[in-house]
């Protein structure tokens, strides 16, 4: 079997490196970049989890799972042992008042640079999960990553304080009204994004993937992202996995087959502290890609749980390690 599917985002980041321009970013580590490329999966070929560098499915379906449960709070991902989204809310908690510990200032950076503050860092970060994961109250005002994914899917508040649940509305438009041009679930709101991460703010990060739609042709279901800015390396395999999942979920939801994941990304950019590692992964020779399995017992989306997922045949390359930009 060939794996076409990772050709296609092997063929990307090679276009990156060819193309693009050194750009300053805003955590001051740097990136070459190109505006506006767009990748198109067709998923009956496979899953794409990637098999270049060892990814991890459990990573990625919990963190679509809690962004499906309309759950906000790392706490969920702390119990599933997933840690992608700890910096955002640490972040929030050693700029409160309330934090009393060494200063944290720029960690994300200083970490890298000085052994001495890594360490000092590591032991505050798991203080700060340990906390989250036992103290309900710590973990209600900490935790909590505020107005991001999970909410703006499920819980969008309209101008009149009414929630909207984007995402059973849009499962219920492509059920009976599949030909539909307005299939789209939008996490951009400018009332959140304005000043999103800075103190005080209503939403730790504005959403990289900013909107997705929906497109019904020959019995499949087919989805386009728009994503505003993508971290090449670290997080763009992520979203392609993370999409194809949401997909074949949508799809088993709407007695569907699975179509085409196209994804189209603004500032597409590759970190330069991550381009050595590009270089070995783009080194490594294609495997063939696993399977996923969805238990048949479970129809909706809002009931799968983790256990529920199997990944079949993975026989990936070792993973390639590479530092978080926070
Ligand atoms: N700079 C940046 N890139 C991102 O991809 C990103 C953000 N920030 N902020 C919000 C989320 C968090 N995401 C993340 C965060 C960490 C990893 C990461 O470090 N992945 C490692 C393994 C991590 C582990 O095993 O715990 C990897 O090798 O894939 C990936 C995506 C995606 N998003
Ligand atoms: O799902 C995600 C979430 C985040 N990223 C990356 C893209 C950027 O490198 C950073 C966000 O920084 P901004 O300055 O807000 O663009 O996170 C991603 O690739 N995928």
């Amino acid at each position: 079997m060939s794996n076409e599917l990772e050709k296609t985002y092997l063929d990307f980041m090679k276009y990156i490196l060819d193309n693009g321009v050194k750009k300053e970013d805003r955590t001051g580590t740097g990136t070459i970049s190109v505006f506006g490329y767009q990748m198109r999966f067709d998923l009956s070929k496979g899953f794409p989890l990637f098999t270049t560098k060892r990814t991890s499915f459990k990573l990625i379906a919990s963190e679509l799972l809690w962004f499906i449960k309309g759950d906000t709070n790392i706490r969920y991902l702390l119990q599933h042992n997933n840690h992608i989204w700890d910096e955002w809310a640490f972040k929030k908690w050693v700029e409160s008042d309330e934090y009393e510990g060494p200063d944290m200032t720029d960690f994300g950076l200083r970490c890298l640079e000085d052994e001495e503050f890594n360490l000092l860092y590591k032991k505050e970060m798991k203080d700060f999960c340990d906390r989250v994961l036992t103290d309900d109250e710590f973990a209600e005002k900490y935790g909590d990553l505020g107005n991001v994914y999970g909410k703006q899917w499920r819980r969008w508040t309209d101008s009149e304080g009414n929630e909207i649940d984007q995402l059973k509305d849009v499962i219920d438009q492509i059920k009976t009204n599949p030909d539909s041009r307005r299939l789209i679930v939008n996490a951009w709101n400018p009332e959140d994004v304005i000043n999103a991460g800075a103190k005080g703010s209503k939403a730790a990060l504005p959403p990289c993937h900013v909107m997705f739609q929906f497109y019904v042709a020959n019995n499949k279901l087919s989805c386009q992202l728009y994503q505003r800015s993508g971290d090449t390396f670290l997080g763009i395999n992520y979203n392609i996995t993370s999409y194809a999942l949401l997909l074949y979920l949508m799809a088993k939801e709407c007695n569907l087959e699975v179509g085409e994941f196209v994804h189209t990304i603004g500032d597409a950019h590759i970190y330069l502290n991550h381009v050595e590692q590009v270089q070995e992964q783009l080194s490594r020779e294609l495997r063939d890609l696993p399977t996923l399995t969805i238990n048949a017992d479970k129809q909706s989306i809002f009931d799968i749980e983790l256990e529920d997922l199997t990944i079949e045949g993975y026989n990936p390359h070792p993973s390639i390690k590479a530092p978080i930009a926070v």
